[in-house]
């Protein structure tokens, strides 16, 4: 095993980030999916940071790059869109369309159940793992119209608390709740398989980006000599959209950044991803049927020390269709230092963020959320160009409540 050279003393566990910082949600999850009408506390209405996309329903036709990884260009590709969207799709990633297709159907069934067994598996406030609203509604004072389900390493613990011994196991043969076409199916071997899947194109995505910057695996201190990177972590969500009476006063996430490396996000064939694009706005992200969605993280911003964005983004509901999305956090290992890579940092290029461990900058989103990234900047005059695109400025970000 190779050593990682920097240990950082505190915190030694990603998920004590959120035991100093527990997330008291005021709300219990209610059944969504029963509501006929949107109730004051769902209506985004009068928030300020509400801005509709701009190609909504109109001609504009600009979207995220679509990269297809065997395009020979695609190093290129990568480094112009994580410079200037901080988001785009692959295509020929590798993943068999059909794991993609199960763990959205894993992912249909466990929303499915009723809400009493959900909240068996609920999350606790200072806990990382479980079934709740999404984290970041305590920075709001409207609620997001989404269920999340969040795990870390093997689903069967999680699984467990929601689906009797039996139905863990198997889908098999038991009548209706084994969807059709799925009857030899494990739930949990279908979300662990996504987990590997998941770990093993970030893994590949993440050189792909920094390549793109002309750093080796050389450069990571966290990375062996192979490139591969002993403990590294990562956090999967299961998002639900349930359909909404009224699409348009709803938010089914609102706008943050991830705070990870890359986030690699599987959407089922119902758009709602919205990217914020500098000089455009909000920009809907289509579904592509088997493509995935890499959203630059802030650690990615980090590492890259400003030349990579981490893309604002969020997520609209619609009418008459439920929406669910699979995001694989994906970041370094709990201890590793991230800091803006020596090779891009020079006279003309000072550092602008100091050292910090994944876990630490957790903390630090948990209680600053869309102003993390300037509160660990060092730099007083950053480029314009970092400036807009990611939030430090507050523009869009969020309101703290
Ligand atoms: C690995 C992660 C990344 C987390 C925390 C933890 C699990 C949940 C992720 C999100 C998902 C929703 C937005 C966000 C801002 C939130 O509140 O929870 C994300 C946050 C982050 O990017 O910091
Ligand atoms: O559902 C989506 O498309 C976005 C979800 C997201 O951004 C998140 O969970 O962090
Ligand atoms: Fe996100």
């Amino acid at each position: 095993m190779p050593s990682i050279p920097e240990i950082s003393t505190v915190p030694p566990k990603l998920s004590d980030a959120f035991r100093s910082h527990p997330v008291h949600l005021r709300h219990e999850c209610p059944d969504l999916t029963s509501l006929k009408e949107l109730p004051d506390s769902y209506d985004w209405t009068h928030q300020h940071y509400v801005i509709p996309a701009t190609n909504g329903d109109s001609a504009i036709s600009e979207s995220i790059p679509v990269i297809d990884l065997n395009d020979p260009n695609a190093l290129q590709l990568i480094g112009h869109a994580c410079k200037t969207w901080g988001a785009f799709q692959v295509i020929n990633h590798g993943i068999p369309t059909s794991l993609l297709d199960q763990a959205e159907c894993t992912t249909r069934h466990l929303f499915s159940l009723p809400v009493e067994q959900k909240l068996k598996a609920s999350r606790l406030p200072d806990a990382l793992t479980g079934y709740g609203l999404s984290r970041s509604n305590s920075f709001f004072s409207k609620i997001m119209w989404s269920e999340v389900f969040t795990i870390i390493g093997s689903p069967l613990d999680h699984f467990r608390h929601l689906w009797p011994e039996d139905y863990t196991k198997h889908w098999g043969g038991r009548g209706p709740i084994a969807p059709p076409g799925f009857q030899n199916l494990i739930k949990n071997e279908v979300m662990e398989e996504y987990e590997k899947e998941m770990t093993k194109s970030a893994e590949k995505l993440m050189w792909l980006m920094l390549g793109s910057l002309n750093i080796t695996k050389e450069d990571i201190e966290w990375a062996d000599p192979k490139g591969n990177i002993p403990d590294e972590f990562a956090v999967l969500h299961m998002n639900y959209y349930p359909a909404c009476p009224n699409p348009d006063r709803a938010m089914g996430m609102a706008a943050h950044s991830d705070s990870t490396i890359l986030t690699i996000l599987h959407q089922n064939n119902t758009a709602g991803l919205q990217v914020l694009k500098k000089g455009t706005g909000w920009v809907a992200v289509p579904t592509n049927p088997g493509g995935l969605v890499v959203i630059v993280g802030d650690l990615l911003q980090i590492l890259s020390n400003g030349s990579y964005i981490s893309a604002l983004h969020r997520a609209v509901v619609n009418r008459d269709k439920p929406r669910f999305s699979l995001p694989y956090f994906y970041g370094p290992p709990a201890r590793a230092q991230v800091s803006p890579l020596p090779k891009l940092v020079g006279p003309s290029d000072p550092p602008l963020y100091r050292p910090i461990t994944w876990s630490e900058f957790l903390g630090i989103k948990a209680k600053h959320f869309n102003n993390a990234l300037s509160s660990i900047r060092i730099c007083t005059s950053p480029p314009n160009e970092v400036v807009a695109a990611n939030g430090d400025n507050n523009t869009n970000s969020a309101e703290v409540a």
